[in-house]
């Protein structure tokens, strides 16, 4: 089931299109993605879809609701990450829970969020002396206390450190796993791959594509040689094989699957020495590149 429906968001900022007929959905329980580079709409993106901007034409479903009419009820099915410059330094954890808890019809018991999210210590803290990574876990149990249905992250890990990073991807997979669907905006391609189920590719304000990660990348996998056999056979119609080239004594041949095996046993068979043998796979960042043109 979608939970969340765009069809052709449109927007503008003095006469500069920002978004240019956008559409997408979101499925119940997925982790969404929304990855593109700076400046290409995301943020733009989203706070449409949370009510927090309104698209110059478009139309957004959220649970059937429309965000700026039906903005009251919405709120009680969305939870959206804060933004650091949000929470004023001095105010304590507790507080800051309890507040937020407050402006909700049905919130979760703060407490219980403490334990969840490993702030129980912390509750009594001040915003402004918590580490990197607390305060990530606090946005987090903040964007949680109203209890929603749908998250929204946005640039959850910018400036954390890879331990903390990687904590925070296990804290957004056990989002999921508590039933909500969460929509992620990053501009970190490993991130996503780790966490998306799908993903949304913008650029400049279009989708360029939506896809699951490995369907992004396609699943293909480069083999490179050297060799000096003039005749290799036919590497071309091997199984998984999907393309050879060769210039000079460098061979590069693309495939799927086991098509490496079948590769490296058919050159045996056909006493072909090989050297400098290296396999690697298509990246996103590769995927990326080749649907924008533009690297990251
Ligand atoms: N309130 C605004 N007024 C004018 N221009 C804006 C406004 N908000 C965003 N923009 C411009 O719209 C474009 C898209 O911004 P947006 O923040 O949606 O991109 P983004 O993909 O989220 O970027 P980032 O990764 O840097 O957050 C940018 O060129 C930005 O300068």
């Amino acid at each position: 089931m979608a939970v969340i429906e765009v069809t052709d968001l449109r927007k503008a900022y003095a006469g500069q299109t920002v978004l240019d007929g956008v559409s997408f959905s979101v499925e119940e329980g997925e982790i969404f993605g929304v990855l593109g580079p700076n400046g290409t709409g995301k943020t733009t993106t989203v706070e449409c879809v949370e009510g927090l901007r309104r698209p110059d034409s478009g139309t957004i479903e959220v649970f059937g609701l429309d965000p700026v009419r039906d903005a009251r009820e919405m709120h009680e099915l969305i939870g959206v990450q804060l933004q650091q410059a949000q929470l004023p330094e001095n105010l304590k954890v507790w507080e800051a829970l309890d507040l937020y808890a407050s402006f909700y019809a049905r919130p979760r018991d703060w407490r219980e969020l403490l334990e969840e999210w490993g702030l129980a210590d912390k509750r009594n803290a001040r915003f402004g002396k918590l580490s990197g990574g607390q305060k990530q876990r606090l946005f987090i149990a903040l964007a949680l206390v109203g209890n929603p249905r749908v998250a929204f992250l946005d640039e959850l890990t910018t400036g954390l450190d890879p331990q903390a990073r990687r904590t925070t991807w296990e804290l957004i997979k056990r989002i999921r796993a508590s039933g909500v669907t969460v929509v992620l905006v990053s501009h970190f391609m490993d991130e996503v791959e780790e966490l998306c189920d799908r993903v949304m590719v913008l650029d400049r304000g279009r989708v360029v594509a939506v896809d699951t990660p490995s369907g992004l990348v396609g699943g293909e996998q480069r083999m490179r040689f050297t060799v000096q056999a003039r005749d290799l056979g036919d590497l071309a119609g091997l199984p998984g094989v999907t393309g050879v080239s060769r210039t000079g004594n460098r061979v590069i041949v693309t495939g799927r699957g086991d098509f490496a095996t079948a590769v490296t046993a058919h050159l045996a068979r056909h006493h072909v020495l090989v050297s400098d043998l290296r396999i690697d796979n298509r990246t996103l960042e590769d995927a990326f590149t080749a649907l924008t043109g533009q690297s990251f």
